[in-house]
């Protein structure tokens, strides 16, 4: 890809932006919103009538709680019936065995406890591992394995003889990037002899030394440093470019300059693969003119939600409201384990300081911390000694913890124009949910804005209203 179809790009995505923008407004303005009622802590279904007349009031929490603690306990064998069902993502007609895997990655995958492939993991890795090679856009929703995915082609990519990095994969957090590594070194258990190393903020190396790992994974400034800085990396020795989270990493200015700059270095012909839950139509363009000739896996915007995840709205007045009603709610929030989104570091201080001092014990990660703490906050969250994680958007992506079984967005996610970030809040309520499990969200609603802002989320997705009529219909006590 050269420099020009990289800047021809990032001017049509703007340009595509500003008219997305123009529509939003046109709505906004038009006048579509009724007033918000104020009813602190009281859980509205999503429905189309906000305020007044049939609005259902279930203003009991205990209903939430109900309807979670009966979630978990069906959780059990809610994947291998998943797994059958030809409408779900983790559907496959494939066995591990007929994607001809190598016999000690099917020994690292059965290891995990994974019985079949998802339906992403059966579409994706033929691509992926067919010769001679092919690029690919792929997109499944959050939690249906692509992580997997893309670790298995890496895995199998390698040349184990050839000592030096032919696989580099880049995404957004230093979170993202630990936790990926894992799970590549979880499945690559049973190939000892398949090196990786983590190129992430604190990880020194010795100067002048030449990497021998054969898979690298890091944040795009480290990678670009290694290759460019420090030379520890040669990159045109590289075979396979992994993007995840790729709709960010082509999109975001930042990330994408550096990413730009990381391929500019790779060899024509490197493999290209990206991935995401989320391409926003103009990033999907985008991703389409940066990556030659790609295979495409690609959701219709009624197959990006998960029916597994059940979303709601909470009717409040102002800040304090919702904290009130994220004390009513937290009986709930702990049955299990629960994610709190927040907008800004400060609020998201703010909320953990008033939980802790109410007597919760609640962690919080935000951008500002040192890499060691957050690895230490996402380890004890990860561990269950944290219930609770009050966090800002840098957790919105990718963190994968099993257990999660309700996210609240204390407040909803926005652009920075102020209108609805519909890919943030996918990702967000996707934390919850994971591969076929049962999942709750919550969104709390405290202006005229934030009402605007969840109902061009409904009108997006087309989901909330529906979904939590389904729930009374099933869950009525
Ligand atoms: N075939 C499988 N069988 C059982 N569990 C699986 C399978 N593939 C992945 N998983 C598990 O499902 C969970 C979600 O997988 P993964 O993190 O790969 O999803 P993802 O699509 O990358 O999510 P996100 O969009 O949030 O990044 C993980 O805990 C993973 O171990």
């Amino acid at each position: 890809m050269s420099e020009d179809s990289w800047a021809q790009a990032v001017d049509i995505q703007e340009a595509a932006n500003t008219s997305q923008i123009e529509s939003m407004l046109t709505v906004f303005n038009g006048g579509m919103f009724p007033p918000v009622s104020t009813c602190a802590g009281n859980i509205v279904p999503g429905n189309n009538d906000h305020g007044d007349g049939d609005e259902v009031d279930l203003a009991e929490q205990s209903l939430l709680n109900k309807m979670i603690r009966r979630s978990l306990v069906r959780n059990r064998n809610q994947v291998e019936v998943l797994q059958r069902d030809p409408t779900s993502p983790l559907y496959s007609v494939k066995t591990f065995e007929e994607l001809r895997l190598k016999p000690e990655l099917l020994k690292g995958v059965y290891n995990m406890g994974f019985n079949r492939p998802s339906r992403i993991q059966e579409n994706a890795l033929p691509m992926m591992l067919a010769q001679p090679p092919q690029n690919l856009i792929a997109q499944s929703q959050s939690g249906t394995g692509k992580t997997a995915a893309f670790s298995l082609a890496m895995l199998s990519h390698v040349n184990r003889a050839n000592k030096w990095t032919q696989c580099l994969c880049i995404l957004p957090t230093y979170e993202l990037a630990l936790q990926t590594g894992q799970v590549i070194e979880q499945m690559g258990k049973f190939c000892p002899d398949v090196k990786l190393a983590y190129a992430i903020r604190g990880n020194r190396l010795e100067r002048g030394m030449k990497l021998q790992d054969h898979i690298v994974i890091g944040t795009p400034g480290t990678v670009l440093d290694w290759c460019t800085k420090y030379k520890f990396i040669d990159p045109k020795k590289i075979t396979m470019f992994v993007l995840d989270e790729a709709d960010v990493m082509i999109a975001t200015q930042g990330h994408r300059d550096q990413s730009i700059r990381i391929h500019r270095q790779l060899p024509k012909g490197c493999q290209m693969l990206l991935f995401s839950a989320t391409f926003e139509d103009s990033v999907w363009r985008l991703a389409e003119q940066v990556v030659p000739d790609p295979n495409i896996i690609r959701l219709k915007r009624e197959e990006e939600t998960l029916d597994t995840i059940k979303q709601f709205f909470v009717l409040c007045k102002e800040k304090e409201d919702k904290f009130t009603a994220l004390c009513n709610l937290y009986g709930s929030l702990t049955i299990a384990q629960a994610m709190i989104f927040c907008h800004t570091r400060k609020m998201a201080a703010w909320l953990a300081a008033h939980l802790t001092k109410e007597g919760h014990q609640v962690g919080l990660l935000s951008g500002e911390m040192t890499v060691e703490q957050r690895a230490n906050v996402i380890e004890r969250f990860r561990d269950g000694r944290e219930k609770v994680l009050v966090t800002t958007n840098v957790c919105s992506r990718g963190i994968d913890v099993e257990q999660v079984s309700l996210v609240v967005n204390f407040d909803l996610p926005v652009n920075m124009d102020g209108s609805a970030d519909n890919e943030t809040y996918l990702h967000r309520i996707g934390r919850t949910g994971r591969f076929g499990r049962r999942g709750f969200a919550v969104n709390m609603v405290e202006s005229k804005h934030s009402m605007d802002i969840i109902k061009q989320i409904e009108m997006h997705f087309s989901i909330l209203a529906k979904l939590a009529l389904d729930d009374l219909k099933h869950f009525k006590v």
